[in-house]
């Protein structure tokens, strides 16, 4: 059997279903059978992709947080630490505003290295309070996210792909937002899907007419060996 050119995926807005939440159930089937590496690299924390690998059943190859954290499969890396992120929610909360993901906040109760706020809550307020601390906000169309400017998905990629063995240059990469331009600027191809904002559209090789999944799956069937 060929093998089949190593995958970098994004997660929200890419594997998922439109207008939902939920990731499409139709791409597990073609993760699990793909004969060669697959990575998610998402803005997600940590365990959500790892949970994401291991229900698909593939090797947890994985960047989260937006590049804070990177496991190869064997090691875990963090370029960023959780401090300057929290400091700026702080004066955030400390200005009446909150995060919006209620008490128990699964959303950030695992992240380690940024801080991700609901897209309900005002952005300008947090733009200037993480200004002031060196870091900045970007919106995925899912999330802001507070992180550090120097924290992104393609540094993690090529992190993991040097662990692997394989040339990021051989990879494909799928992606719907700013978050995944980092990214397509490492692989060799790279695809938006069709509900991508205009960064990733711009940054993209191509970008499909197809949303979320479909978009994905198009490019799964195209790419593959046989
Ligand atoms: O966490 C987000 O805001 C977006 O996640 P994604 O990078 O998997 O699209
Ligand atoms: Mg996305």
């Amino acid at each position: 059997m060929t093998d089949d050119p190593p995958l970098v995926l994004d997660i929200d807005g890419t594997l998922t279903r439109p207008d939902t939440w939920g990731i499409d159930p139709r791409v597990f089937d073609p993760l699990h059978e793909w004969n060669g590496p697959v990575v998610l690299a998402t803005g997600k924390a940590f365990p959500y992709p790892v949970a994401l690998c291991h229900f698909a059943g593939i090797p947890e190859r994985v960047v989260a947080e937006n590049g804070g954290v990177v496991y190869t499969g064997d090691e875990v890396f963090y370029t960023a630490d959780r401090e300057a992120a929290q400091a700026v929610v702080e004066e955030y909360r400390a200005a009446g505003h909150s995060l919006g993901w209620g008490e128990a906040d699964t959303v950030n109760r695992w992240r380690e290295t940024e801080i991700a706020i609901n897209l309900e809550q005002p952005i300008d307020p947090l733009c200037e309070i993480a200004a002031a601390y060196g870091l900045e906000v970007i919106d995925t169309g899912y999330a802001y996210h507070v992180k550090d400017p120097a924290q992104n998905k393609g540094d993690g990629v090529e992190r993991i792909a040097d662990h692997v063995g394989f040339d990021p240059a051989d990879a494909v990469a799928v992606g719907d937002s700013i978050n995944d331009v980092s990214t397509f600027d490492v692989v060799g191809r790279s695809f938006a899907v069709a509900n991508a904002d205009d960064a990733a559209r711009a940054a993209a090789d191509e970008v499909l007419e197809a949303v979320h999944a479909d978009g994905t799956l198009s490019v799964l069937e195209r790419i593959r060996s046989s």
